[in-house]
């Protein structure tokens, strides 16, 4: 059964060169579940062993940080048991020694934290979002303790992903999370190209993004290709391989010397946050192209602002920003008139129309509103929390700071 109402491709995925018919991914869709081999299948390997061998720096599921002489060998899969059943130990590959791991014929030249023989792939009727609770889906439950729940809720509350779950949802995500230390720099999470199978969320260090304009990571010393950012604490990634059944769009690797990673895997994600995701993507993809102050940005950009936008109506006449007060967020109007006043001073200082923006003075020099802002008509918003704008709108804090503005009048 195929997704009728979600987008097939992934804007992101640079596919100008996937012509190889060998590829694994050239095509992956949802009726194709049953055919794709995950990285944590035995068979995944053959279908890209060049690319794997070959990719640069320490690919926690390529193999190279893991190897014999890598010293950091996993007895079973960092996610523990993902089957849901209960019986997992998700600290396994903290807990045992280097020499209590057993190593299987099996196994060889494999990472021991592949779950050798398992396929992650799932009917397209247990995918579908929305046939949750129509079907026999159990969500895996993944033991915490409560030190772990207390990081994961604190790592959590700044993505913008979470912030619109209600509390069955956010319970059933925290259960099926689960904790995966990064033990050093240069570990690639993700490979570009490959199919992907969890969904990550930053507890602590930061992770280098890069993208091949091939579409997978190729020989070479800039066989990553460049690099396109950083995600650091309570960022995340992994999500556009899981939305669109698309190969890794990018190279995820991590800078620091320690660093924590929170797992989703992949039903779960699409079962429970992709929904909302989609939707608030989907629906702000047209107005924030359109929006002058973020031209500057790249699609997948905007696409992060979009997860962290709410629409706010106001109707003709109402107050949405109030002059002296502290700045907690930045608006974008999407739809309407409004315009902006200063006590003193008996005309409108400015004025506002779809794609204009307002509120982030107060936000780039932490101080009270500079001025109040009324809307002339109904209008409606996208409002972005002081978070949101911090991590996301820094590119563009210059040109923010370009804009002129009448001065106060001097006080009398
Ligand atoms: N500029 C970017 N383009 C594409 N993906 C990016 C970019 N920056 C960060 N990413 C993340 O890198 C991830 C690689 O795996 P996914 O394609 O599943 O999801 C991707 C995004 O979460």
């Amino acid at each position: 059964m195929a997704e009728s109402s979600f987008p097939s491709t992934n804007p992101h995925l640079k596919v100008g060169t996937r012509d190889d018919k060998s590829s694994a991914f050239q095509k992956i869709s949802e009726d194709e579940e049953w055919e794709v081999t995950s990285p944590t299948d035995s068979t995944f390997r053959t279908a890209n062993s060049a690319t794997a061998s070959s990719s640069a720096g320490n690919d926690i599921f390529g193999g190279s940080a893991f190897n014999e002489n890598g010293g950091i060998r996993f007895r079973r899969s960092p996610f523990g048991d993902t089957s849901g059943d209960g019986d997992e130990d998700h600290d396994d590959f903290n807990e045992h020694p280097e020499g209590a791991r057993p190593v299987g014929a099996l196994n060889e030249g494999f990472p021991n934290n592949y779950a050798l023989g398992r396929r992650t792939s799932v009917s397209a009727e247990s995918l579908n979002p929305t046939s949750a609770g129509s079907d026999s889906w159990v969500p895996p439950h993944h033991p915490k303790t409560e030190e772990q729940v207390s990081r994961l809720k604190t790592a959590v509350s700044g993505n913008f992903l979470f912030s619109h779950l209600d509390d069955d949802q956010f319970k059933t995500v925290v259960d099926a999370l689960v904790e995966k230390p990064i033990p050093a720099k240069d570990i690639k999470v993700i490979s570009q190209g490959d199919a992907g199978d969890y969904f990550y969320i930053v507890e602590d260090g930061h992770f280098d993004v890069y993208i091949h304009p091939s579409g997978s990571v190729q020989s070479g010393p800039d066989g990553m290709g460049t690099k396109a950012g950083t995600i650091g604490p309570g960022g995340s990634f992994g999500e556009l391989a899981l939305m669109y059944n698309a190969p890794r769009a990018a190279t995820i690797v991590s800078t620091d010397p320690k660093s924590t990673l929170w797992a989703l895997d992949r039903i779960t994600f699409r079962r429970i946050l992709m929904d909302s995701a989609f939707q608030r993507r989907r629906m702000y993809e047209a107005f924030l192209e359109e929006v002058p102050l973020l031209s500057s940005l790249k699609p997948y950009e905007r696409s992060k602002i979009a997860d962290a936008l709410d629409a706010i109506k106001y109707s003709a006449g109402s107050s949405i920003i109030k002059e002296g007060d502290p700045g907690d967020a930045f608006y974008l109007l999407e739809s309407g008139e409004a315009e902006a006043l200063i006590d003193g001073v008996d005309r409108p200082v400015k004025s506002y129309k779809r794609g204009d923006y307002f509120g982030e003075l107060a936000l780039l020099d932490d101080q009270p509103r500079a001025a109040s802002v009324v809307a002339t008509t109904d209008v409606k918003v996208a409002k972005l929390g002081r978070d949101g704008f911090k991590r996301l709108l820094g590119p563009v804090e210059d040109i923010m700071r370009r804009t002129e503005y009448e001065p106060k009048p001097a006080a009398s």
